[in-house]
């Protein structure tokens, strides 16, 4: 579903990711682990299209250090390099920024409201979002409906970001630490939110630093590395059962 693969992104002052290579397959959620600063932020905006960071698509300089391969990514064999952020989301990947990034002066139907225009086919296999749905889905939501989305909780925001997404019909759901500063019981219910969607078969892209977080929601793991590479990937089952990885990498 989604290929990343040599991808070489990074920032005027500094090259972060060096060639690095990653799958979501239809109906996988995948995680994307890494200590701070190691460019998980960095390959989520460079999929979804959001510069900075530069990617490094046609550099000569490029293709000869990496062997000749140049950066590719491409979701449903859509090339996602070529297109601008908005119609990246056409696509049917959803964004869950770091941050949230809801709008604060608005309130939270409104928030909802302004997906409105966008992606509204659905994949097929899933019913459509929509506002009531997604008040049952996040009843917490719908108590909040008028409320300006600066005055809710971090938790509500959180929701709020994930609904917003929810709203474009997504296939694949791309969220950028949602456990950023959230509570262990929001983060509780969070977690039980996503494996429902999981359970209907929406595919998840997560770059987490909270790794019992991010275990307990994947099927696949992924950590990037020292120096822009990919440092180890496979199943979180492997993890549960040897978490030495998690020791070298992450220094856990
Ligand atoms: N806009 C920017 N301009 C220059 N350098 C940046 C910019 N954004 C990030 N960086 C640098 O790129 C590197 C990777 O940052 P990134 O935010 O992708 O890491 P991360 O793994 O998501 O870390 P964190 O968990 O702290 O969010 C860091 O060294 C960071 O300082």
């Amino acid at each position: 579903m989604l290929t990343v693969e040599n991808l070489h992104a990074g920032y005027e002052t500094a090259r972060v990711l060096e060639g690095i290579s990653l799958t979501v397959e239809d109906g996988e959620s995948v995680a994307l682990l890494g200590r701070n600063g190691m460019g998980k932020t960095t390959l989520v905006r460079a999929v979804c299209g959001l510069r900075p960071p530069t990617v490094t698509a046609d550099s000569a300089a490029v293709d000869a250090a990496s062997g000749g391969t140049r950066s590719r990514v491409t979701f449903a064999d859509t090339d996602l390099l070529a297109l601008p952020p908005h119609e990246i989301t056409g696509t049917g990947i959803g964004l869950v920024p770091q941050g949230r990034r809801v709008f604060g002066s608005l309130t939270v139907e409104e928030n909802l409201g302004m997906v409105g225009g966008r992606r509204k086919k659905g994949n097929g296999k899933t019913q459509r979002w929509t506002i009531p749905r997604v008040f049952e889905f996040f009843p917490r939501l719908e108590e909040r409906a008028r409320a300006m989305a600066r005055t809710l909780s971090g938790g509500e925001q959180q929701m709020l970001a994930i609904a917003r997404a929810l709203m474009t019909n997504p296939e694949l759901l791309i969220m950028d630490e949602p456990s950023e500063g959230l509570a262990p019981t929001v983060l509780e219910v969070i977690r039980e939110r996503l494996t429902q969607l999981r359970n209907t078969g929406l595919s998840v892209l997560v770059a987490e630093q909270n790794v019992d977080f991010a275990l307990a929601i994947s099927d696949r793991v992924f950590i990037l590395g020292e120096h822009g590479s990919m440092a180890w990937s496979g199943p979180s089952e492997t993890l549960h059962d040897d978490p030495e990885p998690l020791h070298q990498h992450l220094g856990l």
